[in-house]
């Protein structure tokens, strides 16, 4: 199927581009001479389990090295960049599983550290971090112990830490994924009011749906590239088209009939 609409043409020099990339994790074969250009202020990363989206956040903050190709930041090759100071200005990521990301034992720390590649003494790091907390009306939670929090309550932290941080592009990797109905609206304010680059990895797409892009990866391959509309509908219209292949197929099973795949 070719993919739901083309982006129009992007930047000479986007944000971040990925060329002719080739990607291996363990005994997969992600991606196959991926190239994309993401210049939009906000995209969205569609598709199935396995499919490749945090295997390209990865590659789009340094995590992952590629087999081949590159993976520019505004031209520059991203892992040519120092990592304190430079990199880690211009992207920072927030994992699907805190647990990957958070560090330090309390709040406050957490969302010092990020505060390092901007030169600021730890004092100064932590005392920002809890003004900006207490901003958010979440003074109290300054001093409490990491373990001490709910998971959902980690991804907040994750998600303050990367926010406080402020580098140029956001990748959020499943950040809907643990939150209560609150706590995914007060996310998507947050994205709104954003004023830097964000790409959105999600398996809930209303969040997404008014995205301006959407890409839709499809086994490491995008199958779907434009408006978020477009192709969360898209995206939408095949998944209810495979349900209902399964079941057929199950039924025939189980009435020992042959069905075509
Ligand atoms: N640490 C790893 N070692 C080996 N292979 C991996 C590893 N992590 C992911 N893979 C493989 O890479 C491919 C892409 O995985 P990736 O995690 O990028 O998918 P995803 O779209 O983020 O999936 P999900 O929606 O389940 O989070 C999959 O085939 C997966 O099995």
């Amino acid at each position: 199927m070719p993919p739901v609409a083309f982006v129009s043409a992007a930047a000479a020099t986007p944000l971040l581009e990925l060329r002719q990339l080739h990607l291996r994790r363990g005994a997969s074969q992600v991606f196959a001479d991926l190239s994309l250009k993401l210049d939009e202020p906000r995209i969205g990363l569609i598709g199935h389990n396995g499919a490749g989206k945090t295997s390209l956040l990865r590659l789009l903050c340094a995590l992952e090295l590629p087999g081949s190709g590159q993976v520019l930041s505004q031209g520059q090759d991203l892992h040519a960049l120092p990592q304190g100071q430079l990199r880690a200005r211009r992207v920072g990521m927030m994992f699907q599983n805190p647990d990957d990301q958070i560090i330090f034992p309390t709040v406050e720390e957490e969302l010092a550290l990020g505060l390092q590649p901007q030169g600021l003494a730890r004092r100064e790091a932590l005392a920002r971090a809890r003004d900006f907390l207490a901003a958010r009306g979440l003074a109290d939670w300054a001093a409490r112990a990491v373990g001490s929090l709910s998971q959902g309550q980690r991804q907040q932290v994750c998600w303050l830490a990367l926010l406080l941080a402020g580098p140029r592009t956001l990748l959020l990797d499943e950040p809907y994924a643990s939150l209560d109905l609150p706590g995914r609206a007060r996310l998507a304010d947050d994205i709104a009011g954003c004023a830097q680059q964000v790409l959105v990895s999600t398996h809930v797409l209303d969040p997404v749906r008014d995205y301006p892009r959407v890409i839709w990866l499809d086994a490491g391959k995008v199958r779907g590239d434009g408006p978020g509309r477009e192709v969360c509908a898209a995206y939408e219209a095949a998944v209810a088209q495979e349900v209902a292949h399964a079941r057929t197929v199950a039924r025939a099973v189980h009435a020992g009939m042959r069905v075509a795949a």
